[in-house]
């Protein structure tokens, strides 16, 4: 016997002896009341207690003895060299993996900042063409357009055709030369309308044209229902202008008109729902969810592409005459289209004035001045509306006044940044636009910029923020893939010193 004594396992004394010995084994015979077994001792120390340590029964193959468990500390020990290669493995594999990681999001990185890029190219091209080319499709007779419309619109509503309803007298007392193609709008019957309203019980809002509801259709599509105020002195006009030129303008900045219905004396405009409401709701009502500068700023561009269609892409160019943070929707994802165009709103806001297009605090001057409204007008509006983006004050609260004085100095508009923006944007990119607003809101309307320009210049300042957010992103993925790095070589170390 070489080696007599007790070792305790679990709380169970055991007898041992050494049974026999090899190269670099000893076999142990353990007793314990009665229980006798063969045990294989490694050459190995313990690493709690510095004294050898495993054991099995000789039932088992000699590459299973050498996982079993350490017979003092009972921890899980393996054959040191085993263990070190595993270790290798485990530090490769990591290795690997933090390699593949650094790979994926670089390409990942790669793909994103492509796809935005090209996006915002498409944007900026997209602007400049028209999805839809606007047709004037000879306009000679009342006859030849009200059959072009005739066989341009899809009946809704069994009981409706186009010759028997009393649209039909509305229609042809109304289509005169001003009609061009109403192309692919539908038509929808009143019973329709007032069934998917919840018999007009749905507002959405009330404007000057009249009261906008909330219909879902049988299909489940949302809808918002203009009807025209029977009262409303410009209802008949505004309504032929709007399905005449609607029903050919499409982009995916303007609030698409969908359909109409003129049935028992009603006349109404059905329109794509915009699940967020008005941008004024949204900069004046504290309810409402408060708006980051990238959106606005995201708001701003997809305002002056919707405004860009319409004066550059559409044929002939459509003057929208009436924009406002109040014409200006969004949608689910707060994506701006442009609505109200086509409606010439009129709003008597003076006894000198009265008879003048357009709202009160948004009208350009030198329209007022010439009572002539060219391009350049909404050019100026859509300069009132970028300052009410950055500083959320309406132009009936003296935001031209802030303005003039914002403009005195080249950082004058920190001092009127929505206070909800202070800390939360980049002040340059706010003092760019405002510079951009500025120029649209210059006295003479030729040293104002088109708005094919406006555009462009919105676009760099859009351009910069993703470079920013970009290379943010990027060092936050650098410094992440660094701190694996130190943790994998620390595991490393850790390693070696066993
Ligand atoms: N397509 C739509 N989807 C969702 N809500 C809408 C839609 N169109 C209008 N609304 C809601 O109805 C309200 C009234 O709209 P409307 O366009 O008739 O008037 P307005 O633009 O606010 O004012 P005005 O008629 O004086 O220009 C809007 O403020 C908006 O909240």
């Amino acid at each position: 016997m070489l080696l007599r004594s007790s070792l305790k396992n679990q709380g169970q004394t055991y007898q041992t002896c050494v049974f026999c010995t090899d190269s670099d084994r000893q076999f142990y015979k353990l007793w314990r009341e009665g229980t006798h077994l063969i045990v294989l001792v490694k050459r190995y120390s313990c690493r709690k207690y510095g004294a050898v340590g495993y054991f099995h029964d000789l039932h088992h193959e000699p590459a299973e003895l050498l996982n079993s468990r350490c017979f003092h500390c009972l921890s899980f020990k393996r054959d040191r060299r085993m263990a070190h290669k595993g270790d290798l493995v485990v530090i490769g594999i990591s290795v690997g993996l933090a390699l593949g990681i650094l790979i994926a999001s670089l390409i990942f990185f790669g793909i994103w900042w492509y796809k935005k890029r090209s996006n915002l190219q498409q944007c900026s091209n997209e602007s400049t063409l028209p999805t839809v080319p606007i047709r004037m499709n000879g306009l000679g007779t009342s006859n030849d357009f009200s059959a072009s419309l005739a066989s341009s619109v899809t009946i809704r509503g069994s009981e409706h055709s186009q010759k028997s309803s009393p649209v039909s007298s509305w229609w042809n007392h109304h289509s005169k030369d001003q009609f061009a193609s109403a192309s692919g709008i539908l038509r929808y019957s009143y019973k329709d309308i007032q069934k998917a309203t919840q018999k007009f019980t749905t507002v959405l809002g009330q404007g000057s044209f009249g009261p906008v509801y909330k219909a879902v259709m049988p299909t489940g599509e949302v809808l918002a229902v203009k009807v025209l105020a029977s009262n409303s002195k410009q209802g008949g006009k505004e309504f032929q202008t709007e399905i005449s030129l609607l029903g050919r303008l499409h982009h995916r900045n303007l609030v698409n008109l969908l359909g109409y219905c003129v049935d028992k004396g009603s006349h109404m405009l059905i329109y794509q729902f915009m699940s967020n409401g008005s941008l004024a709701n949204h900069l004046y009502n504290d309810e409402e969810r408060f708006l980051s500068w990238e959106e606005r700023l995201q708001i701003a561009l997809d305002i002056s592409h919707g405004i860009e269609y319409l004066h550059e892409g559409a044929v002939p160019p459509v003057i929208h005459r009436d924009l406002k943070s109040a014409n200006i929707l969004l949608d689910q994802s707060m994506r701006a289209k442009v609505a109200d165009f086509g409606l010439s709103n009129e709003e008597v806001f003076d006894e000198h004035t009265s008879g003048l297009k357009g709202t009160y605090g948004y009208i350009d001057p030198v329209y007022v001045s010439t009572n002539k409204f060219t391009t350049k007008s909404d050019i100026y509006s859509f300069g009132v509306v970028i300052f009410e983006l950055i500083t959320a004050i309406h132009p009936h609260q003296n935001l031209m006044e802030y303005v003039n004085l914002a403009g005195m100095s080249p950082d004058g508009v920190d001092e009127i940044l929505d206070k909800k923006l202070v800390g939360e944007c980049n002040i340059e990119e706010v003092r760019d636009l405002a510079a951009i607003a500025h120029k649209c809101l210059q006295k003479f309307q030729r040293k104002r910029p088109s708005i094919g320009e406006v555009s462009q210049a919105i676009l760099k300042i859009k351009q910069r923020l993703l470079d920013r957010e970009m290379s943010r992103e990027f060092s936050r993925v650098l410094s992440r893939i660094e701190d694996q790095q130190v943790e994998l070589s620390r595991m490393a170390s850790r390693k070696d010193g066993d």
